[in-house]
């Protein structure tokens, strides 16, 4: 089996533009399949608004993206979405769904269930696997406001793998769970990835902790300006991590996972 290494994701010299304000300033990206991509930097850097455009949600103001093949602003954005697994911790079903029909609605692209659809038995079969993967299965009836946020966040996964898309982007999927959450959500975004080895994914956070052993490359952004690029194990080190949060910082490495602490402090 050939494995295609052409980009899943092509942002060339991006500028985002909003009430006069440059969001991101020539900012570039090549993600191809297989890659797994921290996007990381402080507050207000414009991880989002560049999230917005990977999800085909928003058009750059200036330069090219390129998002499974198709190039926003000729390509219908409603089709392509289809095909991205976004996790979006903002995902709020007005109805009190079952987790799994909330992981059933990633076959449709909607948030709630569409009048008159009903899944076809592999769909229900797909929705049952994902579930067990993500380790949720035992959860499958109960309502989504009753659910806690770690939970939810593998019941978001679940529903953003259902159209086994070739590109997965999750926004700060950490955020808010506890130490043992987190480490349960991490070793299982590793399993996926092993699972499906020519799946990519974009991981934005704050947090060098939140990022799984098997992140691959890493962008640091600062002022919508890309402060650097390329392989983890060349990025995600303490000179331009310091750059970008302009912070002195010591980055370490240990059992393939990153921790940051402020450089000069004694442990
Ligand atoms: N529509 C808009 N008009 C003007 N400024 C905006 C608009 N949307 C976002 N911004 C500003 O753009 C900057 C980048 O925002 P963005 O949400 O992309 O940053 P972020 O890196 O995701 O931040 P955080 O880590 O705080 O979530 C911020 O200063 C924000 O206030």
């Amino acid at each position: 089996m050939t494995v295609s290494t052409a980009p899943v994701l092509n942002a060339d010299a991006v500028d985002v533009v909003r009430s006069g304000k440059k969001l991101l300033d020539q900012a570039s990206m090549v993600v191809r399949p297989g890659e797994h991509w921290a996007l990381l930097g402080p507050n207000g850097a414009g991880k989002s608004t560049l999230l917005s455009l990977l999800s085909a949600e928003q058009h750059p103001t200036r330069g090219t993206v390129e998002v499974l093949g198709g190039r926003l602003g000729r390509t219908d954005l409603r089709e392509l979405r289809r095909r991205i697994g976004h996790v979006d911790p903002r995902h709020d079903p007005r109805s009190a769904l079952p987790g799994r029909t909330v992981v059933l609605t990633g076959a449709t692209g909607t948030v709630e269930v569409p009048p008159r659809w009903h899944p076809s038995p592999e769909e229900q079969a797909r929705s049952e696997r994902l579930m067990a993967m993500m380790g949720v299965d035992r959860l499958r009836d109960d309502p989504w406001p009753t659910l806690s946020q770690g939970e939810r966040g593998r019941f978001l996964i679940a529903r953003a793998l259902m159209p086994r898309p070739r590109l997965l982007l999750l926004d700060e999927p950490a955020a808010g769970l506890d130490v043992a959450a987190r480490e349960r959500l991490l070793t299982a975004l590793d399993e996926l990835r092993r699972e499906h080895p020519e799946l990519a994914t974009v991981l934005v956070t704050h947090h060098l902790e939140e990022l799984p052993a098997s992140t691959t490359h890493a962008l640091l952004l600062r002022a919508g300006q890309v402060v650097a690029a390329g392989e983890a194990a060349r990025t995600l080190q303490s000179k331009p991590v310091t750059a970008c949060f302009d912070h002195p910082i010591a980055i370490e490495r240990r059992g393939g996972r990153w921790s940051a602490r402020a450089d000069g402090t004694t442990a």
